[in-house]
């Protein structure tokens, strides 16, 4: 079924029944139907993107664009896509529109939309797509949300089936499975490491590539040679707690975004003032600010082993890391209950000074956990990326768990 688009101008708005019955009746199906006003700027646009047809075709002399703006604010415009199966869907509708000045029109084709509802070239009772341009670029401006149909020739199918099908089958079938709160989020992480799966096969030298390009742009390297952990659970569940030990006993460097982004607060840097409000009401920072703190602490780090404490707190983030700086070995997940969490932080407000550890901003930053970082833990752990660990118990006890898994 190809589609166009038609608009009902103002001065027309109150016979449109009549318009689409005509419409409808000449074998076209209304696909979709809004009725909007246009103000004189996105008129304008409109014609900006779409000039009215000059040449063949076009009214003689040519209507002002000024007047068409006029024509088509006057009042309620009625939109419509305008659809037919095989081909000419354009052509066939203009045919039916007639000739765009009504007075032509009711001469060389007096049973056309113009010639019956027209009343002059600006108010010429229906716009539609002139031959040539492009219907689907007018459809998208005044239905930017419609679904549009898969191209359904040979090469395309075969394109899809070749090269997208077999990847997107899997991500949905494991979407389901998983179900996670952000599933448009979820998937685009899936088939971006999917992506990166099937260029690693024969791409080395791709990737080296890319890490290089990387490079260069950010002045940091990838750290393929460290074993970077993603460790992550809820605000106070004990990752500082555990990364500190890990440190002691391993060797290994740790950063935690929360510091990261604490640290610029304090250095007076421009965006330190709209972080510090969002690190209180328990917001999550904009991504390229976090990857790009936490990009130049891991480039200049030879530990044998890199803790991530506290990111990525969003799956959009953790495909950009996992994209531009650094594959990752395993996420450690500390599970805990909001009600012993929330018990630890307000003792910990009781000296830690930082602006989140009060009833306020722990309940938000429960709740972004919950809604945002949670899907992070949940889709990797469907890969088997995950080692969890109960974090209810003593410091010891919980430790004991964790030093197993390096
Ligand atoms: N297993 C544990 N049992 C009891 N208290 C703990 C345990 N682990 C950590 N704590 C205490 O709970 C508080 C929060 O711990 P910690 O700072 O390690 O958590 P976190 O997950 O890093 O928090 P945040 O995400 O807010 O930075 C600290 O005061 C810490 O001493
Ligand atoms: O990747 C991140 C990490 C942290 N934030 C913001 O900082 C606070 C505090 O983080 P902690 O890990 O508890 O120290 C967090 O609530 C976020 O507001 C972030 O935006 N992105």
């Amino acid at each position: 079924m190809e589609s166009t688009l038609a608009l009902v101008k103002p001065h027309a708005f109150p016979r449109a029944d009549e318009i689409l019955s005509a419409i409808t009746s000449a074998g076209f199906t209304i696909t979709a139907k809004d009725v909007l006003s246009l103000n004189t700027t996105r008129a304008a646009a409109f014609y900006a993107a779409h000039p009215p047809p000059a040449g063949a075709g076009a009214s003689s002399p040519p209507v002002p664009v000024a007047d068409l703006i006029g024509a088509l604010t006057a009042g309620p415009v009625m939109a419509l896509v305008v659809s037919k199966a095989g081909g000419g869907v354009n052509d066939e509708l203009a045919s039916l529109a007639g000739p765009e000045d009504p007075a032509t029109a009711r001469t060389a084709a007096p049973g056309s939309l113009r010639a019956r509802f027209g009343v002059d070239a600006a108010k010429n009772a229906v716009h539609v797509v002139a031959p040539g341009a492009d219907a689907e670029a007018q459809v998208a401006f005044f239905f930017p949300e419609r679904e549009r149909e898969l191209p359904s020739g040979a090469a395309a199918k075969e394109y899809l089936m070749g090269s997208v099908v077999p990847s997107l089958t899997k991500g949905l079938t494991e979407l389901c499975r998983v179900a996670p709160a952000d599933p448009l989020g979820w998937l685009s992480t899936f088939l971006g490491d999917a992506a990166r799966e099937a260029r690693g096969g024969d791409a080395s030298a791709d990737a080296e590539a890319e890490a290089a390009k990387g490079a260069e742009a950010n002045g940091e390297a990838k750290k393929d040679k460290q074993k970077i952990v993603f460790v992550l659970g809820g605000p106070g569940s004990g990752k500082g707690t555990q990364c500190a030990r890990l440190v002691e006993d391993f060797h290994f460097d740790h950063f935690s975004a929360g510091d990261l982004l604490r640290a610029e607060v304090k250095s007076g840097s421009s965006t330190g003032v709209e972080i510090d409000r969002m690190i209180a009401n328990g917001e999550i920072v904009p991504g390229d600010i976090t990857i790009s703190l936490l990009a130049n602490a891991i480039s200049s780090s030879t530990a044998p082993g890199i803790l991530i404490d506290g990111f990525p707190r969003k799956l959009d983030q953790a495909g950009a890391f996992e994209k531009d700086v650094s594959d990752f070995a395993f996420v450690l997940f500390f599970d805990c209950p909001e009600e012993v969490m929330e018990e630890r932080l307000l003792k910990r407000g009781e000296t830690s000074g930082r602006v989140d550890d009060n009833a306020e901003s722990i309940r938000k930053r429960f709740d972004t956990f919950v809604k945002t970082s949670m899907p992070v833990i949940e889709y990797y752990e469907a890969k088997g990326k995950v080692r969890r660990v109960d974090a209810t118990k003593t410091p010891d006890e919980v430790y004991a768990v964790v030093k197993g898994f390096f």
